[in-house]
């Protein structure tokens, strides 16, 4: 395992600032002979992608629900694209901690953002990676031949989450509600304990381990000899190029978000927080206590927040005069065990996406990889950057190759933007359109991880009409 990539990013990162290297499109793109082959006969083009600002739970957005959240993020979508709602032929939006009320949150959202009731929506769910869900369910559709325009995106609010009573509450109230006579309530009520009213709290824990993802994190940063030193200067890096691509006006995804029954309109993601290393490293361990390194610091936050995108046949985006900022090239997911490996779907989902498109590691101008923890995102890069790893677990006879740092992330992450899990796929796709139009570059890679063990790996490649940000 290569020891200097760690040192390497820390070198690099204090020296490439996103506001370097900017310029406008110039690279001369064609659809006449792309690189990399259409599969689906249908050209499907990412026109374009907002979301909500994302917000710390429990700040500005507590007070909500989430379909309200994810109306404003479709709203801000059909907006920005001008676009008229009734164009719009489906809707697949994500979800992973869903509000019992709004089980198909994305009907709901649909119905309150004005879209007519003719417009079918889905709900999807495939944790972190939800709204990537939502986005290549779309793709099928499309290519199927189903739909040629469809609404993608996700929606998170941990704000307020369910709170179930506990199993044996509700069995006595499920039975309660059959008992017939007053003497059956009475016979149920005498087996009441005090012990049935503690309630079951969700957790963002695997099902199968029990495990929280920031212990599996701790676990997986100590298996690949991640010190808490890095994973602090990693944090510290996605947090500083976050903030410098918020002032310089980059992260133009953002559609305001005016407060209901308020003059309060939020404009901006509120986690980024630059703060000196040897605070960072003050922090106690969150979850492997106390020994372990992960910190409030080095994971992303738990955060509320919406995203949605439109995607399209390229040939309706003509048909509309839309001028699409991508096209969508291809995609894979993956899964392994989601105890040992359960965050490191990058790593595997890299090698497998760029092949099937027929690209390499050098190939890709802008990569957006999903930050769930600094310790896991620096674990991938050392499972990339071993040929034991890919021997002795992927099956491969060499390693996946370490990415060129300097097009990683550039306007940082989930660590420093926030993570609302089924939004998060969005926010990737979007921040790599407008990453490769002012970066000039032409593929983008998209990876993530998610809860199960899952992943997903996605190429893009910039539209010859994308201009606008
Ligand atoms: C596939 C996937 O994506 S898996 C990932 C899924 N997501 C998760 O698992 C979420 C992980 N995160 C969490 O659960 C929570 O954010 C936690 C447990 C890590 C932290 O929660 P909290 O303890 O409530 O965080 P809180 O915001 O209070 O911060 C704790 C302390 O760290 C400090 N802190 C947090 N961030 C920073 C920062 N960037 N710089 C300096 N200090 C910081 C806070 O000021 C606070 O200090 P204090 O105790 O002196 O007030």
């Amino acid at each position: 395992m290569a020891s200097n990539l760690l040192k390497n990013i820390v070198k690099l990162d204090t020296r490439v600032s996103v506001s370097q290297n900017v310029c406008l499109p110039i690279r001369c793109l064609s659809t006449a002979s792309p690189r990399v082959k259409d599969k689906t006969g249908k050209n499907i083009v990412f026109v374009d992608g907002v979301r909500t600002p994302f917000l710390l739970s429990g700040t500005d957005y507590a007070s909500l629900m989430p379909h309200q959240l994810a109306k404003e993020a479709l709203i801000g979508l059909m907006r920005k694209t001008n676009v008229p709602r009734e164009v719009v032929e489906y809707i697949v939006y994500g979800t992973v901690i869903q509000e019992v009320k709004t089980s198909n949150i994305g009907r709901e959202a649909a119905l309150a953002a004005g879209f007519p009731n003719s417009v079918p929506a889905h709900t999807v769910t495939m944790a972190c990676i939800s709204s990537n869900q939502g986005i290549t369910t779309g793709i099928g559709l499309i290519a199927a031949g189903a739909y040629d325009v469809i609404v993608a995106g996700g929606v998170e609010f941990m704000s307020d989450v369910p709170i179930r009573h506990s199993r044996k509450m509700r069995s006595l109230l499920l039975r309660a509600n059959k008992a017939k006579t007053p003497l059956d309530k009475l016979k149920l009520l005498s087996t009441f304990r005090p012990d049935f009213l503690l309630p079951e709290l969700p957790a963002v824990a695997e099902f199968s381990s029990g495990e929280t993802m920031g212990f599996s994190a701790d676990r997986l940063a100590a298996s690949f000899k991640v010190s808490r030193e890095e994973q602090d200067q990693y944090a510290v890096r996605s947090h500083t190029m976050a903030k410098e691509a918020q002032d310089n006006g980059y992260l133009t995804d953002i559609v305001p978000f005016r407060l209901p029954n308020s003059s309060k309109v939020i404009e901006k993601d509120n986690g980024i927080r630059v703060s000196p290393i040897d605070k960072l490293a003050k922090l106690k361990a969150a979850f492997v206590k106390p020994h372990g390194t992960v910190t409030a610091a080095n994971s992303s936050f738990l955060t509320d927040g919406a995203s949605a995108c439109l995607i399209m046949t390229e040939e309706k985006a003509k048909q509309l005069g839309l001028k699409p900022k991508l096209y969508l090239r291809d995609f894979t997911y993956v899964a392994q065990d989601p105890i040992d490996q359960l965050l490191l779907g990058p790593t595997y989902a890299t090698p497998k996406v760029l092949e099937k498109a027929g690209l390499s590691v050098n190939d890709i101008d802008v990569w957006e990889v999903h930050e769930a923890f600094a310790g896991q995102i620096l674990a991938n890069l050392k499972a990339m950057d071993s040929d034991w790893f890919a021997q002795k677990y992927m099956n491969r006879k060499s390693k996946v190759g370490v990415p060129d740092l300097s097009k990683w992330n550039k306007w940082g992450g989930s660590l420093s933007i926030g993570h609302p899990f089924a939004a998060t796929g969005v926010r990737l796709t979007v921040h790599t359109a407008n990453r490769l139009v002012r970066e000039d570059g032409q593929f983008g890679l998209i990876a993530a991880c998610a809860a199960g063990g899952q992943g997903v790996g996605m190429i893009v490649e910039r539209h010859p009409d994308a201009t606008a940000l």
